[in-house]
């Protein structure tokens, strides 16, 4: 079994000028008539690993939305760098979104159409890099999660572990500050997962990228720096991770 990332508390910097790279205040969200996250207040500092647990409907998924800005708090705020999201036009929050923000779900969500090189190039597409450029830089992150073999498959053809690697890859392509990832093991076996797993604490760790995870998996929560643990939108225990 690959054992998973070392513990990153040698490397975590400490607070340095007081102002976290992610922080929710006071953060409440609707879906529909449901209060989904309910006066969630967080910070995390730049490189730091948070696990988010809690059981089925607990507003895990919706919290990690509303901290990527792709939902709108109902009231209360998120803050990146010390600045509010809300604060910022849709456009400007979409161009956060692809530059300082990488998101990955639990089915990976690939483009079918689209080898894997080009599903991670897609994000430099975006930003108006050079096909040129955009393909390079996409091969040198699939070699690094060691999925360059599938370089030019489609997700069809690749095993879950591999799509959900590909996925990683895709998120961090474009180098952000934050990764916020879904269930990313949660459609693979336990050691399948776990190897994957420890692809993206180590891929982030090496970064210092802040990184926002939310999972089932206890083995994942004890790797990360800190856990929360979510019951109906609240948070009910935080505490390290190890
Ligand atoms: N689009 C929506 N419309 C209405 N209610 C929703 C919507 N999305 C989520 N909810 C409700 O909000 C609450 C939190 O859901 P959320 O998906 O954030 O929880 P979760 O902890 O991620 O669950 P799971 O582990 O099953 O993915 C649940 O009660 C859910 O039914």
């Amino acid at each position: 079994m690959t054992p998973l990332d070392q513990p990153a508390a040698a490397t975590a910097e400490p607070w340095t000028d007081g102002v976290p790279r992610l922080a929710a205040h006071d953060l409440v969200v609707d879906q529909g008539a449901t209060r989904a996250v309910d006066g969630v207040a967080l910070e995390l500092r730049a490189g730091e690993r948070l696990a988010v647990t809690g059981a089925s409907g607990s507003g895990k998924s919706t919290l990690l939305l509303a901290l990527a800005g792709v939902l709108a708090p109902t009231s209360g705020r998120v803050d990146l760098d010390g600045t509010p999201l809300s604060t910022q036009g849709e456009a400007a929050r979409a161009r956060l979104r692809r530059t300082r923000f990488g998101i990955v779900f639990q089915y990976g969500q690939l483009i079918p159409d689209l080898t894997a090189v080009e599903n991670v190039a897609l994000p430099l597409l975006l930003l108006r890099r050079s096909r040129r450029e955009a393909l390079e830089a996409a091969r040198a992150v699939l070699d690094e999660l060691r999925v360059g073999d599938v370089a030019d498959r489609r997700p069809v053809d690749m095993s879950g572990g591999q799509s959900q690697r590909v996925a990683i890859a895709r998120a961090l392509v474009t180098a952000p500050d934050v990764v916020l990832a879904d269930e990313p093991t949660g459609s693979l076996d336990s050691v399948s997962g776990e190897r994957v797993m420890a692809t993206l604490l180590g891929a982030v760790r090496e970064r210092g990228t802040t990184l926002v995870v939310v999972t089932h998996d206890a083995t994942v929560a004890a790797y990360c720096d800190r856990e929360v643990r979510l019951r109906d939108g609240r948070v009910v225990e935080a505490g390290s991770g190890r």
